[in-house]
């Protein structure tokens, strides 16, 4: 029997690029945008990727690699390797059991899984499918303009067994995303957020408050929704900042650690550490909130350079190689996280096709340690890295 394109692309991808062909065959075009979009030029989608091509390894050799240990600890947890999943929002959209797949390849695989706020599964749900609270995943917060309701969601996230809450901090509205205005993205009617309370019996038929305002073209629209939503409290609070929101947080809860996710500088990894943030996640948000940012492995350097180790330092953003994890634990992250990877596993084959992606980083970061000379995490120094001159010839060690 002649086989289809799809059957032939079929065959088992051993990348993630090859993921993401597949993924774009089978995703219906509009859920696709949504996915693989960032904000207008989508010049720092190109940056983060673009980032680590210059970034050039210089290996070590001879030094008895029969042993690879990528063992990482994170809040006094261990996980089998630093690459986690970033929280992203409607998997349900991307196939199988959405969010509850990848808790399943997440806890499979004994690594870190952040769920969304805007999840198509429960809080309780996914950690019931990770097997208990025992997983340690963490929980993605955005904060609403009605702190009670937020409140409220953070003490259900407690209850349900979550370690930390990673509060995200780059959206205060969401950024300028050309495609998702061309092709409106609503939730088909059997998809809901059940961990927002949302009151609007036809809100599934609806664009989210956010995304009506990112619809807005005057000045006068933007006000009217904003006006409109204020009441209900069902946009992201803009008004957040570091003297209050982080001191807030802490009030509403007395287990979870307070993570910063969508950090990009110096200046706020400082206040994020002298604010009492217990991590920080280095992110732009895939490339979907401020273009023209730097690419995260960039802003990577002057963080963990602040930070000096007082708080764990996480990154994410483009990372599609175990060599782009090696070259970001390198400048000193202590944990990746994957948020794209995972979705386009998720369309291959659910939970085995997030798994599969899983795999993949772990055998690359391990090979990669292998051939320089990197026993365990510990020893994947900057040193092992240069970039490329620009004026002249040769690397310029980091
Ligand atoms: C489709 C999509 C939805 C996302 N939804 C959320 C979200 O709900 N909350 C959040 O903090 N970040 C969200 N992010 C950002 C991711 O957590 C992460 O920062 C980003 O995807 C990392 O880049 P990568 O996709 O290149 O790995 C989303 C990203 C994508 C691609
Ligand atoms: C309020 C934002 C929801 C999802 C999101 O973070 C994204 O699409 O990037």
């Amino acid at each position: 029997m002649a086989k289809t394109d799809l059957e032939v692309h079929d065959d088992k991808p051993l990348t993630i690029a090859e993921f993401e062909a597949i993924a774009k065959t089978k995703l219906k075009q509009q859920v696709w945008d949504y996915y693989v979009s960032g904000a207008e030029d989508q010049i720092s989608i190109q940056r983060n990727r673009e980032a680590f091509t210059r970034l050039i390894i210089r290996p070590r050799v001879f030094r008895d690699v029969t042993k690879i240990d990528t063992a990482a600890t994170l809040f006094g947890k261990e996980y089998a390797f630093p690459v986690g999943i970033s929280p992203s929002a409607y998997q349900k959209l991307v196939g199988g059991d959405g969010e509850l797949d990848v808790a399943r390849a997440a806890t499979g695989r004994k690594t870190l899984m952040i769920l969304s706020t805007n999840a198509t599964c429960s809080c309780e749900d996914v950690i019931d499918a990770a097997g208990g609270p025992d997983a340690h995943f963490w929980f993605q917060l955005y904060v609403s303009q009605n702190r009670e309701k937020s409140a409220r969601l953070i003490r259900r996230v407690e209850a349900a067994g979550y370690k930390a809450l990673a509060v995200t901090v780059d959206t205060p509205v969401l950024g300028n995303r050309i495609n998702e205005r061309k092709t409106q993205l609503i939730l088909p009617a059997p998809l809901s957020l059940p961990n927002m309370e949302d009151t609007d019996p036809d809100r599934s038929k609806k664009p989210s408050l956010n995304r009506e305002l990112l619809q807005a073209t005057n000045r006068q629209e933007a006000d009217r929704v904003q006006e409109a939503a204020r009441e209900r409290g069902l946009l992201n609070d803009p008004s957040l900042t570091w003297n209050e929101t982080i001191p807030w947080i802490r009030k509403q809860t007395s287990t979870m650690k307070v993570v910063v996710k969508g950090v990009m500088t110096a200046e706020d990894a400082l206040l994020a550490v002298e604010g009492g943030a217990d991590a920080i996640v280095v992110s732009n948000h895939g490339g979907r909130q401020l273009d023209g940012v730097s690419s995260t492995v960039e802003a990577l350097v002057e963080v963990v350079d602040a930070v000096k180790g007082r708080v764990p330092v996480l990154v994410d953003g483009g990372i599609t190689r175990g060599s782009d994890v090696f070259k970001c634990l390198a400048l000193g992250a202590d944990f990746c996280l994957v948020g794209r990877p995972a979705l386009w596993g998720l369309a291959y084959d659910g939970r085995r096709g997030v798994e599969m992606v899983l795999d993949i980083l772990e055998r690359e970061l391990s090979r990669t340690m292998a051939l320089s000379g990197a026993r365990n995490l510990q020893e994947i120094q900057r040193g092992m890295l240069g970039v490329e001159r620009r004026d002249g010839f040769g690397i310029a060690k980091l």
